[in-house]
């Protein structure tokens, strides 16, 4: 390989971590940065995760933005959806604050691209995103954090601060034994084109999301 960003270091005693290298990457803001990447092995789901480290410093309760693929969103840019942005806000906050992205390859929340793209043809008919999965066959949300949990603790995280406005990814890894002491809300980024999907969150999954206009319940 002819980039030092791309080398790969391998880590001879860590469980579960294969390699780990340095990755210049470009913010939104047109900064520049600069994070180690992980990659795993033997996580319980099988698949290939990985884990993105800003700054070197340890702390009590690391920032940590544990986020869902969205193929659509995080490469495309669609604005179907929020994805997009909160990657990238994330990815902002995690540069100033040091932390950690925890990506979790759950495209669809699980049910995968092919699946996806089918629940959005029956969005389009009229369904919200989790009637959608449902006339699927799928539940409404099939994500599960194990192999987060299982890579945080292979990094010797235990105690972190959560980036979400998700109530079940909190409570789904304090379940997995890991000790979420804050969580700090995601920005709301919406859209004409989003803002179905995001009141369907509000309604069905009790995402802490305040749209623009709306009024907060008590
Ligand atoms: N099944 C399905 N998945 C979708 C749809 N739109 C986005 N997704 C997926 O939803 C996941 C992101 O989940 P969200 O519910 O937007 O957000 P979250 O991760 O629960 O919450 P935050 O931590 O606050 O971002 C990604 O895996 C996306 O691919 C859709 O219409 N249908
Ligand atoms: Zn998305």
């Amino acid at each position: 390989m002819s980039s030092s960003c791309l080398q790969a270091v391998p880590l001879a005693e860590a469980p579960g971590i294969r390699t780990v290298a340095q990755l210049p990457i470009h913010l939104a803001d047109g900064r520049e940065a600069a994070g180690t990447i992980y990659s795993f092995h033997g996580l319980s789901d099988g698949k290939e995760h990985f884990a993105l480290r800003f700054g070197d410093r340890d702390t009590d309760a690391p920032l940590v933005r544990v986020h869902s693929e969205c193929m659509t969103g995080d490469v495309l840019g669609s604005a179907r959806c929020d994805c997009g942005p909160q990657l990238q806000e994330s990815l902002l906050r995690l540069h100033e604050e040091g932390g950690y992205l925890i990506y979790m390859r759950q495209e669809g929340r699980g049910i995968g691209l092919y699946a996806k793209l089918d629940a959005y043809r029956l969005q389009e008919q009229g369904h919200d995103t989790y009637a959608a999965n449902r006339a699927l066959g799928h539940n409404d949300d099939e994500r599960d954090y194990t192999a987060a949990a299982e890579m945080l603790k292979a990094l010797d995280i235990t105690r972190i601060t959560l980036i979400t406005n998700n109530p079940d990814k909190r409570a789904q890894l304090e379940a997995l034994g890991i000790d979420v002491a804050t969580v700090r809300p995601t920005g709301v980024f919406s859209g004409r084109h989003n803002l179905r999907y995001l009141e369907a969150k509000i309604r069905h999954t009790r995402h802490t999301i305040v749209l623009p206009g709306a009024v907060e319940e008590s």
